[in-house]
């Protein structure tokens, strides 16, 4: 079992786990691995690996156990890199309220596949589909990958889909 808490502790919102797997290909170009997802909360959205914490398990477990859940890919808890806690919140609809640890990690075994929950696709790190992702990625997934340690909380509108507010720096919002 890792360690329980790498960015420090957390809120007593429902616990969150997303992992962007990472890799340099052949003509030296990083990519990030996103799944469609294709069924229940955001479905359709490109989503990084990740998924809800089981009762009494670490971030970093969920983490491990979700990446092997949703492609097939094996982690090691040690070579996750924290990379953000961010809390979300829905006005509208509390219980989607949740708070999300995300990693990095580009050291893995195996290749994605297809599974019940999403279906698997390498993006350019420096392309990524926003307009197909969660409104919050654009705002924070770009600093956290170039190294930035992310703490931000994101409030979302009533249409459930498009952030209002936020506490990160530099956010504009329309
Ligand atoms: C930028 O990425 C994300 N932003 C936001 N706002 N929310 C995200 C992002 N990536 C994932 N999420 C949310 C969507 C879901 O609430 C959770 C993940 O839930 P999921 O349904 O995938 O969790 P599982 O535990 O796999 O589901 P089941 O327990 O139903 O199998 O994170």
């Amino acid at each position: 079992m890792a360690d329980a808490e790498p960015l420090g502790p957390a809120s007593g919102l429902p616990q969150v786990c997303v992992c962007y797997l990472t890799r340099v290909d052949a003509s030296g170009v990083t990519r990030v691995l996103l799944g469609r997802k294709k069924g229940g909360l955001g479905a359709g959205k490109l989503v990084g690996l990740g998924g809800k914490l089981e009762p009494g398990e670490s971030v970093l477990d969920a983490a491990v156990r979700e990446v092997h859940e949703e492609s097939g890919v094996r982690v090691r808890a040690r070579d996750l890199v924290p990379l953000a806690r961010l809390r979300y919140f829905f006005p509208d609809r509390p219980a989607w309220s949740q708070e999300s640890t995300a990693f990095r990690c580009d050291s893995f075994e195996g290749e994605p596949v297809e599974s019940d929950e999403l279906v698997p696709e390498w993006f350019e790190l420096e392309h990524l589909p926003f307009e197909r992702m969660w409104h919050d990625a654009r705002f924070w997934l770009p600093l956290a990958l170039a190294g930035d340690q992310i703490r931000a909380s994101f409030t979302f509108g009533s249409d459930l889909d498009t952030v209002v507010s936020s506490d990160l720096p530099g956010v504009t919002l329309a």
